[in-house]
């Protein structure tokens, strides 16, 4: 299988566990790849058979927007499940970064996969 991926997305939500997180939004760092079949696209030349990088970054926009989670884990699973069931993507890794919540580290957070390839 092929892949499209969307590197360095960011995006402000409100997330973290913390009394003081709740109140404020914060950026979040997405790195993204998704399987994805790119010949019926790439034969038609048709971006309607490809996977719209475009279209899955709005959304995930949009996502972040109206989300306020505590941990980076749920909203990674939950955005992980809106992506693949309104794109029919069958696999992706999603590795989500929380800049400076750990001053002394460059960045933390989860990356996950799900799916098949
Ligand atoms: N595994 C996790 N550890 C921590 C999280 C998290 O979401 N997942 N969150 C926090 C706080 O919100 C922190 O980011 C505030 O700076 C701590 N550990």
């Amino acid at each position: 299988m092929d892949i499209v991926f969307i590197e360095g997305l960011e995006v402000d939500t409100v997330i973290g566990a913390y009394d003081w997180e709740r109140g404020i939004r914060q950026c979040l760092r997405l790195d993204l790849s998704f399987a994805w079949d790119n010949r019926p696209a790439a034969a038609d030349d048709d971006l309607s058979k490809a996977l719209d990088y475009a279209s899955v970054s709005a959304r995930i926009q949009a996502f972040a927007e109206a989300s306020q989670f505590q941990l980076v884990e749920t909203f990674a699973e939950r955005l992980a499940h809106v992506l693949m069931s309104e794109f029919g993507i069958p696999w992706l890794r999603l590795k989500l970064t929380k800049p400076g919540a750990v001053p002394a580290a460059k960045g933390v957070g989860v990356e996950i996969e799900r799916g098949c390839r």
